[in-house]
């Protein structure tokens, strides 16, 4: 069996996407499922562009041991130096360097010719195996540049000490054969290639990033980097889980092994759709609503006979007990607590007499408690870590009809603790709920996106809403669930401003500090 290291990058790649901004704990909470899932390398994210991004990855090298830990850097020194400082504390320091390698990037966007790019490129992995024994080395858009050129540069790069080579299709535009075609010239052409190991990274702009992945794999890469939910730039990354599951269910095509527990990967998409605020849509491979849901009668005949007639892959291999009646309203601490550690949570008992309270809550309004319900509310505690004083909310009431005008009263806790209530009208009960709060929050609001979805199954199940807005300036995503959707919407509206005022808050802090 031939073993696959799994690159995640979903909180570099995947938090590129556009609407997608998480805080450090959120992040410190992806990483921590991460390295339970089993990802090789975890990139925590790109330290030189921003003090948030720096003060997560320095936070994620000093709590995740099973996982290595790496940061984005630019070719240029002040980055490298920057992603030490930030990585040094890690148990091996690993960067990951990148230069693009394509004519369209290098005359129209560096700016600089072949010859020079070389020069970049052998000097800043030079410059960075000083500090970092393991060095990656990317050549960013790898599949749009000339093959002998290409083969040039990585010999180079080689020979100045990268430890990994990573050939990206960056904006997603190769085809399989293509793709597989480039990893075999390069194993063919490089001299040295052997002593590094060669890394996928695709995107799925035409809808080819698990094709090609696959391709490179059965070509012989040795690494294969991707993000959970397919998130990222554009149109996303390789979905990780879809290849891990196909690696899986193909064994004997693929005899390939990885260091991943399928059995976390519904948990791990959960909570980065969570986090994230990123729907996963309802037909998506391995993790969609539907990818297990069997709806015609041919379809259900045949799976009562036998299963494995439309059957490749059951819930169960990757964890997902969503329709398991976990706890009920006569549940007890004990029970609630010993379920949370069997989910793997590790709450402070504060935290934990706040969920249980919060799961009380809910389980007076609602029949069944299920396990989404459950991780939610668990994940909501567990990442509010956070010590800014923020808003929060105390009542929303609306008043509807067909015939008249929407009118919202809300009251709210403001950051100083002083409550106070307003009234809004609007087109409707929604957004009289936002044209209220904007009076509360006192700060110019642009509502850029707002989605409601269901959490679970029923029609008691949980009301999510997820919520894109411009808070003085500033896009936020905000997130909440409540029995109501009108609740949940008002939440989440709270909840993304609120995360703006964090982040303001720990930049103050970093700079006091
Ligand atoms: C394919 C990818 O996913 S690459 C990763 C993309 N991720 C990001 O961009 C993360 C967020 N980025 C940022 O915060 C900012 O872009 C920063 C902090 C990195 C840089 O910001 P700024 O200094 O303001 O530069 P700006 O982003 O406008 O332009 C990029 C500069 O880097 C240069 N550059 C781009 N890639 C590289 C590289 N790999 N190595 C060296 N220089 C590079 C560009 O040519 C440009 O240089 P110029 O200013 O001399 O024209
Ligand atoms: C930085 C590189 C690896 C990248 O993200 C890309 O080329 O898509």
């Amino acid at each position: 069996m031939r073993e696959l290291d799994i690159f995640d990058t979903t909180l570099r790649d995947g938090e590129q996407s556009a609407g997608i901004n998480l805080n450090t704990a959120e992040k410190i909470e992806i990483a921590r499922q991460l390295e339970r899932f089993g990802a090789t390398i975890i990139e925590a994210g790109f330290p030189a562009a921003s003090t948030g991004d720096f003060e997560a990855v320095q936070r994620i090298a000093g709590t995740v041991k099973n996982s290595i830990v790496t940061g984005l850097a630019r070719s240029v020194k002040s980055d490298i130096d920057r992603a030490w400082e930030a990585l040094k504390g890690a148990e091996q320091p690993h960067i990951h360097i990148f230069l693009a390698t394509s004519p369209i990037h290098m005359e129209h966007k560096l700016l600089k010719t072949p010859e020079q790019v070389v020069e970049i490129a052998v000097d800043s992995v030079k410059y960075a195996r000083q500090f970092f024994p393991l060095v990656q080395w990317s050549a960013e858009d790898a599949s749009r540049s000339d093959p002998e050129f290409l083969a040039y540069i990585i010999q180079k790069v080689i020979q100045a000490g990268a430890t990994t080579i990573n050939l990206p299709d960056t904006v997603g535009y190769a085809t399989p054969s293509e793709y597989g075609a480039m990893f075999r010239y390069m194993k063919e052409n490089v001299q040295g290639i052997e002593k590094v190991k060669l890394s996928a990274h695709c995107h799925d702009d035409l809808g080819m990033a698990t094709a090609n992945t696959l391709a490179a794999i059965e070509n012989g890469a040795d690494q294969i980097e991707g993000t959970i939910n397919g998130i990222g730039e554009r149109a996303g990354n390789v979905a990780l889980e879809e290849i891990v599951v196909a690696l899986h269910i193909r064994k004997q095509l693929y005899g390939i092994n990885t260091s991943v527990n399928l059995q976390e990967i519904k948990r791990t998409s959960q909570l980065v759709s969570q986090l994230t605020g990123s729907f996963i849509q309802s037909n998506k491979a391995i993790v969609g609503k539907n990818a297990f849901a069997h709806e015609s009668g041919i379809h259900q005949d045949g799976m009562l006979k036998n299963p494995l007639t439309y059957e490749i892959i059951t819930p169960a291999l990757i964890g997902d007990a969503s329709t398991e009646l976990v706890l009920g309203k006569h549940s007890g601490r004990h029970a609630f607590k010993d379920r949370a550690i069997k989910m793997g949570f590790e709450l402070s008992d504060e935290k934990l007499n706040k969920a249980f309270a919060e799961f009380k809550k809910l389980a007076d309004s609602k029949k069944e408690i299920v396990q989404d319900d459950l991780f939610i509310l668990l994940t909501d505690q567990q990442i509010n870590d956070n010590h800014t004083p923020v808003y929060e909310l105390a009542s929303v009431q609306v008043q509807y009809s067909t015939q008249n005008i929407p009118t919202a009263t809300v009251s709210a806790y403001q950051p100083t603790g002083e409550l106070i209530t307003e009234a809004a009208i609007g087109a409707g009960s929604v957004e009289a709920i936002f044209n209220t709060l904007e009076r509360i929050v006192k700060g110019k609001v642009h509502i850029l996106d707002y989605r409601v979805s269901s959490v679970g199954k029923g029609r008691d199940a949980l009301g999510e809403a997820v919520i894109n807005l411009s808070y003085n300036g500033e896009s936020v995503t905000g997130r909440d669930v409540a029995q109501d959707v009108l609740e949940a919407s008002a939440k989440a509206y709270l909840n993304a401003v609120n995360r703006q005022l964090v982040k303001v808050g720990q930049k103050v802090e970093v700079v006091a500090g």
